[in-house]
């Protein structure tokens, strides 16, 4: 292709697409969600990161660390802490002659634990080692013989970063990867970093695994606006010089704060006022296109909060959401009134309905997820009751749905 090609696009609909981000962007990937900023632009966190090395630094030596989870919210730099003391530490190890495997296993995109495993065990393979991880066709207590042998032979000491720990089925691969030095699995000292954005997940934890964990245990708060700011203004570089105005940054971290706390959706906002600074041809990211960028980040925020539930969840949720815009005058709804518009919803969609006692419980899930909130409220004589609200707006709920 050539790079120097200014061509109009074939079809008008593309006409705003460019292999440059248009006039306002000079390197939009520094706006992508997946983007790992380098060490000295990290914000606010050199706290957390001192702590979690605090625990993790015996490791260096070769000697034993303490494993540690790290619980927050979504986007509060849980995993770029994580991963970047895991860095750190492979080099100040290697400064001190001691070989350091370090690997990172997202859990969500394991399959389970044998799955987990063998990902960590092909992050910390080495070229010249004759051990296989295929994907699958072993047993996972073959799975953890293969990464012990590769630790015992390459290795001096390990460190794993298990992020979205909670997504695995149970703490069985918590557990022996934390204790696998002491019962003698493996010759070489194991640090565990295990992330996590539900707090209760510690309620699911066995008691085992817990005391394995100790106190370990480190919660980040949301960012405040003044940490999404500086996070933001470290990521002007993204934009063509001068086309942000002042406010943009500023308004972007205030509304960012309000609503969340969380650095990739401040991104996200960011880069979607660009977006559509670019499609109307503007010459310059206004704050006033940051209002259009919220609604498109919030329809994405709630696809990804919804993407996974299964199809009745998703007729509860449009049974709240017909609620809600039927009745402007009302917030909360009881749930036998959300019960009656699913049986409606499943029937225009022709799908069997659930029984009652599920439908409540789909709703409390809806809760946990922050999709829909939920108050108890006693009736005249007839005890208590549960009740339902939306949280997010219902016009865009129903646009979703349908
Ligand atoms: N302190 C920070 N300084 C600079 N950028 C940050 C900071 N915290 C987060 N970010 C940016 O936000 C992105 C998301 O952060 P991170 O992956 O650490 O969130 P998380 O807390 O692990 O959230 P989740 O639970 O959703 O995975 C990072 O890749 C990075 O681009």
């Amino acid at each position: 292709m050539d790079s120097d090609d200014e061509s109009e696009a074939v079809h008008s609909v593309f006409n705003t697409v460019s292999q440059e981000g248009g006039k306002i962007f000079e390197q939009r990937e520094i706006l992508q969600i997946d983007y790992v900023p380098s060490e000295n632009r990290i914000v606010g966190r050199d706290e957390q990161i001192e702590k979690v090395a605090g625990e993790i630094g015996p490791i260096v030596v070769g000697q034993p660390p303490n494993s540690i989870i790290i619980y927050g919210k979504t986007g509060c730099g849980k995993s770029l802490v994580a991963k970047h003391v895991s860095k750190i530490a492979r080099e100040e190890a290697e400064n001190r002659g001691v070989k350091l495997a370090t690997g990172y296993v997202n859990c969500q995109q394991a399959k389970g634990n044998s799955d987990a495993l063998s990902k960590y065990g092909r992050a910390i393979n080495p070229p010249e080692s004759g051990v296989k991880f295929p994907t699958r066709g072993i047993s996972e207590n073959e799975y953890f013989e293969r990464v012990w042998s590769v630790l015992n032979e390459f290795y001096d000491a390990a460190i794993i970063v298990l992020d979205e720990v909670d997504k695995l089925n149970n703490d069985d691969l918590l557990m022996a990867l934390s204790r696998a030095g002491e019962d003698g699995s493996v010759d070489v000292p194991i640090g565990v970093i295990a992330v996590s954005n539900k707090i209760n997940y510690r309620d699911k934890m066995s008691e085992r695994t817990k005391s394995s964990f100790g106190h370990n245990e480190f919660i980040f708060e949301p960012y405040d606006a003044d940490q999404i700011r500086e996070i933001l203004q470290n990521r002007t570089d993204a934009f063509a010089d001068g086309v942000l105005d002042d406010g943009v940054i500023p308004r972007a971290a205030a509304l960012s704060a309000k609503e969340h706390g969380d650095a990739r959706k401040a991104m996200r906002l960011l880069r979607y006022a660009g977006d559509q600074a670019n499609k109307e041809n503007a010459e310059r990211v206004k704050e006033s296109h940051l209002t259009d960028a919220r609604a498109s980040a919030e329809v994405d925020r709630l696809l990804e909060l919804i993407s996974g539930l299964p199809p009745h969840s998703k007729h509860v949720l449009l049974a709240l959401a017909n609620l809600t815009k039927n009745h402007p005058d009302r917030e909360w709804f009881r749930t036998v009134r959300v019960r009656e518009i699913y049986l409606e919803v499943c029937d225009r969609s022709g799908a069997d309905p659930l029984s009652a006692e599920r439908t409540r419980q789909l709703l409390n899930e809806l809760c946990f997820l922050e999709v829909a909130g939920s108050r108890r409220g006693t009736g005249e004589g007839k005890g208590h009751y549960s009740q339902y609200t939306l949280l997010w707006d219902a016009d865009i709920v129903l646009t979703l749905g349908n």
